[in-house]
């Protein structure tokens, strides 16, 4: 479909329960691989970027079969009186190696643009034997890897930029490494930390992993380290910038494991319920959710929705008054904060987002294209280089008019903009399959919810 039109819909209300997280479940899949014994991934999300995982965890002997989970328990999840009741769950059973891969030989492996993918594969090859190609779509190849490259290479690792320096594709010639200090820049990607730390318990001796520059996404690193527990790594946090991980470990498989809803699908829905009455209930995140995303209904309420939390879900309608602007530092959730810039649109004065630098090393210069595309729609929007400031037209909503966005085969653009549709002007949303990275149906979801009055 090369363009999907949104008409307007005034108002929305009902229940939408959000595909499994992408963290999580790429995540899960690889420390599933390197964990001794079989694990079952329930909730598993099926995309575009977990396809490049199981692909590449396929390719390097890894078992992974899908189950049939008719009367699957979650048994991962604390309460279980709280068990969600999920239909056409999808589940995979993944026979860990017990260890890093041994691989003899070369092979290539091709990661698209799944930050989640490429940036742990990079860390956990360095350290296994085999030759690896690591390639990927042509963004993946602008999108800065060097950091990681400079802590792994610190360690001892073999790694090639095969075309430009600081960038995919890599070529790794896998070697045993010891561990020691290392420090690694986290200012542009948390992804950097997050992959050295699941790597680091398999390798031979301690290490202590010191965090330089201004460390950007931090509860991904939160979510990084709760899931090493799960499969049962130790990792001490010494103190904000610094981590120690025992060397010689092994991840221990832990039976079943539940992929929680993915909090920044979910803020679509929750960002619809504050602009179109509500209420709007997301099931599948809540307050006990390891993501930082959820945190995003925080920002809601702070403009003005009314915002429930149950354990594992979300509930937000419209408050009293319309929605405010504000200044909001967003750098903690980087993702969903793209849902803020589309909400501004339907809220009284300006909305600026700071903070949000590495919004430019994504899946499009994030900044430069919600800049354009809001413009488009009429509001009057001030680019920085690591804020944005929009402010809706004189008449509000009704001011907006219809624009045909485009998507830069960005998922997030695509699903922020379908906000739009609750301006009377609708929206056009051109490539809107290029949600698939994350979130194949959003678009029949969301109509779902809108219809369901
Ligand atoms: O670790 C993760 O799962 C992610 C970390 C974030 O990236 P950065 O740390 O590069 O901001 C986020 O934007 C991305 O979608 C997923
Ligand atoms: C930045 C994102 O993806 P990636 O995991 O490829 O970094 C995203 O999903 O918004």
């Amino acid at each position: 479909m090369d363009n999907l039109t949104l008409s307007y819909r005034a108002r929305v209300a009902g229940t939408v329960r959000v595909p499994g997280s992408k963290s999580i479940a790429n995540r899960a899949l690889l420390l599933a691989a390197l964990a001794e014994g079989t694990t079952q991934l329930d909730n598993m999300l099926i995309s575009d970027d977990t396809a490049r995982m199981r692909e590449a965890l396929t390719e390097l002997g890894v078992m992974i079969t899908e189950v049939d989970t008719v009367g699957a328990k979650c048994t991962s999840v604390k309460n279980a009186s709280e068990k969600p009741q999920v239909e056409n769950l999808t589940s995979l059973q993944v026979t860990g190696l017990g260890g890093l891969p041994a691989f003899s030989g070369a092979l290539s492996l091709f990661l698209g643009n799944a930050g989640t993918a490429m940036r742990p594969l990079a860390a956990v090859l360095s350290a296994s034997s085999g030759e690896f190609e690591l390639t990927g779509e042509p963004r993946m190849y602008e999108r800065p890897i060097g950091p990681l490259v400079d802590a792994l290479k610190s360690l001892g690792a073999d790694i090639e930029y095969q075309q430009t320096e600081g960038f995919p594709p890599l070529l790794i010639r896998g070697k045993e490494l010891q561990g020691g200090l290392l420090r690694v820049d986290g200012s542009m990607s948390s992804q950097y930390v997050s992959a050295l730390l699941m790597l680091l318990p398999l390798l031979a001796g301690d290490t202590r992993l010191q965090l330089v520059g201004n460390v950007v996404s931090k509860p991904y690193i939160d979510l990084t380290i709760a899931m090493m527990r799960s499969f049962s790594a130790r990792v001490e946090q010494v103190n904000e910038r610094e981590f120690f991980i025992p060397g010689q470990q092994q991840y221990k498989s832990p039976g079943v494991y539940w992929i929680e809803g993915d909090a920044s699908s979910a803020s679509y829905f929750l960002a619809a319920g504050a602009i179109g009455q509500g209420p709007v209930t997301v099931e599948g995140v809540g307050s006990e959710s390891l993501q930082g995303d959820r945190a995003f209904a925080d920002v809601l309420e702070a403009m003005g929705a009314e915002v429930s939390w149950g354990a594992r879900s979300i509930r937000v309608a419209a408050g009293k008054q319309d929605l405010q602007g504000g200044v909001f530092d967003l750098n903690h959730i980087p993702d969903a904060a793209m849902t803020i810039a589309t909400t501004a649109l339907f809220a009284s004065g300006s909305t600026e987002i700071r903070n949000i630098a590495n919004w430019r090393l994504k899946e499009t210069d994030r900044l430069h294209a919600m800049a354009t595309e809001l413009r488009k729609c009429g509001a009057d929007v001030v680019e920085g280089d690591d804020w944005i400031r929009i402010t809706p037209p004189p008449a509000g909503a009704n001011g907006l008019r219809h624009a045909e966005i485009a998507t830069y085969d960005d998922h997030r653009m695509a699903m922020c903009f379908a906000l739009v549709s609750f301006a009377e002007c609708g929206v056009t949303i051109l490539d809107p399959e290029c949600c698939k990275k994350t979130y194949p149906n959003f678009f029949a979801d969301f109509s779902d919810i809108v219809y369901s009055n």
